[in-house]
């Protein structure tokens, strides 16, 4: 895909510029910064300035087209008579890019679902990737992990801003990809970074506390999720939700009123997958479960009882875009669990075992250490923290979450960013005033490993899959995983 080979008019993109004016543009940009000669630049409201302000900048480096709200056209008013250029002014700019970017690549993934929650759409859509690939399939997951499965690609956010969403699935297709599955983060679809994309089914796991900085309130947080339910996703289209989670129900009804058919997913036997049994050992558990009425029995390797729901979203989501539930179901044994998700990190020579997980967020603490309970028969242990510059409300949540599922607790660093370490810890002990605070991770997680005996386990929450620690503009390498180990075998005398 040679995307500087392709100019397209504002009509083909499906923009209309005031005064009838028409422009080939050859590049959409976002950001001022990546305008070159011929492009359109959408210049949006933003939350800390109106990228209106940029357009003179955008002019100047040879931007052809504008698209901006009425807000937009004001502030760069003076800026916009001095250039002989196409402005387009629309009340949802993010809504036109969406589809102008859709439109500018041309072609996607021919099945895409989508999976939203405040917890497990990595899990959900990486497991939905590994179902189709067993099933032989070209797919690949996106999101937090960047692009993976069949073509590998990074990516910077959970749910890309339209542009570089678009890049990725058309650069996917020309690697020959057919399926993809992808995060609808609630910043996604609230500034409508997947409006442009043809879903063929979308999924909920969940809805609990997580960016209230960014959200007003919990509902505006959770109308964000809806979107994909009563927005995104074409009527005809299945939705595929949780009924698990408190507001499953809800999501449930809104995608009914928006005329999807929906393949409830939860433990009551009436629904079309539905939980009736699990056990757990050291090594996964095993699960019984019913489609439509039929009894089926798998073995999962993956840790977790929530993880069962995150796979029954995934089994759903592939059979509502089309595939057929016995290969999907014969392939749940191959499943892996997804990298810092409820991950065996490290085991110690007394066999205790480290595990790392993804929990930043009260509900996900709770969740992955409740989760690990039946797995374990000694203590366990709880590394934890919380970012810096994210929602300051969950913190003594936090606390509150390790305090009550967790025998012993140590407090450090997350990713600090532009914050005061220490004041982040103090507000978690605030609630979990009995855990030793060390704020060095490094050394929290060697006193973690150290304070294992026979049968304890220790969870090392909160970074997952990430290699960094962001301190300040720094990022500076860490590995929990690589952590975990260099501890056993700091105290063990090996690596393992
Ligand atoms: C908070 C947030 O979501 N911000 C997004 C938003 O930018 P903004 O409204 O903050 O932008 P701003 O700084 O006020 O600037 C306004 C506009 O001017 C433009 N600009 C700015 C400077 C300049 O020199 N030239 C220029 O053109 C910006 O590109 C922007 O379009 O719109 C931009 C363009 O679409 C996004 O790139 C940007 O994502 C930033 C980078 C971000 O960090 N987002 C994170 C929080 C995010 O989206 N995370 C989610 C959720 C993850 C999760 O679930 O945990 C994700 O999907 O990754
Ligand atoms: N179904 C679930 N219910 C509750 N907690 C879960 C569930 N699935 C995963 N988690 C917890 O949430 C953490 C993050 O999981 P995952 O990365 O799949 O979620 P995410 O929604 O993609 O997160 P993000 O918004 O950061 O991208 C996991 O490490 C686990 O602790
Ligand atoms: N996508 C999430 C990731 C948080 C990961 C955690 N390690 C932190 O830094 O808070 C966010 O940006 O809120
Ligand atoms: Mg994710």
């Amino acid at each position: 895909m040679s995307e500087r080979a392709r100019i397209r008019s504002l009509a083909e993109l499906g923009l209309t510029a005031q005064h009838g004016a028409e422009a080939r543009v050859t590049g959409l940009a976002v950001d001022s910064r990546d305008v070159k000669e011929g492009y359109l630049f959408a210049a949006l409201p933003g939350t800390r300035v109106h990228g209106a302000e940029f357009v003179g900048y955008a002019l100047r480096m040879g931007a052809k087209a504008v698209l901006t709200d009425a807000e937009g056209a004001r502030v760069a008013a003076e800026e916009l008579d001095k250039f002989d250029v196409a402005l387009v002014v629309t009340e949802d700019p993010r809504g036109a890019l969406a589809m102008a970017s859709a439109l500018w690549f041309g072609s996607q993934p021919d099945v895409m679902v989508a999976v939203t929650g405040t917890n497990g759409k990595t899990s959900v859509a990486s497991f939905t990737r590994q179902i189709w690939m067993a099933m032989g399939l070209s797919a690949v997951n996106l999101g937090t992990t960047g692009v993976e499965g069949a073509w590998d690609y990074p990516l910077k956010h959970t749910t890309p801003e339209p542009i570089t969403l678009h890049r990725a699935l058309a650069l996917a297709v020309d690697e020959g990809v057919t399926h993809a599955a992808m995060e609808a983060s609630s910043h996604g679809l609230a500034q409508r970074r997947l409006d442009g994309v043809r879903l063929a089914a979308a999924g909920f796991t969940n809805f609990t506390q997580d960016h209230l900085d960014y959200h007003a309130t919990f509902e505006e947080y959770f109308a964000a999720k809806a979107r994909l339910f009563d927005q995104v996703l074409a009527e005809d289209a299945p939705a595929v939700i949780n009924m698990e989670d408190p507001r499953g129900p809800e999501m449930a009804a809104i995608a009914e009123e928006a005329g999807h058919a929906v393949l409830r997913v939860g433990h009551d036997e009436d629904y079309e997958l539905a939980i009736v049994g699990q056990r757990f050992d050291a090594t996964g558990q095993d699960l019984r479960f019913l489609h439509e009425g039929t009894p089926r029995q798998v073995r999962l390797g993956l840790i977790g009882g929530f993880q069962a729901e995150n796979v029954m979203v995934a089994a759903g989501l592939c059979i509502a875009s089309g595939a057929d539930p016995v290969e999907v179901f014969n392939a749940l044994p191959q499943l892996t669990t997804v990298r810092g998700r409820m991950q065996l990190a490290a085991t110690r020579e007394n066999g205790a075992a480290v595990f790392v997980d993804y929990a930043h967020t009260p509900d996900a603490l709770a969740t992955a250490l409740q989760a690990l309970r039946p797995h374990v028969m000694g203590r366990l242990v709880v590394v934890y923290g919380a970012g810096g510059d994210r929602d300051r409300g969950k913190r003594p949540l936090m606390g509150e979450a390790a305090r009550d599922h967790a025998d012993v607790r140590i407090v450090t660093d997350d990713n600090p960013r532009s914050e005061d370490p220490a004041s982040i810890r103090a507000a978690i002990l605030q609630a979990d005033g009995e855990a030793t605070e060390v704020g060095d991770r490094a050394e929290a997680i060697l006193r973690g490993v150290d304070a294992l005996g026979p049968g304890d386990a220790l969870l090392i929450a909160g970074k997952g899959h990430e290699t960094g620690q962001i301190v300040g503009d720094d990022v500076f390498p860490f590995d929990d995983v690589e952590q975990a180990s260099v501890a056993v075998a700091a105290l063990d005398g090996q690596m393992t």
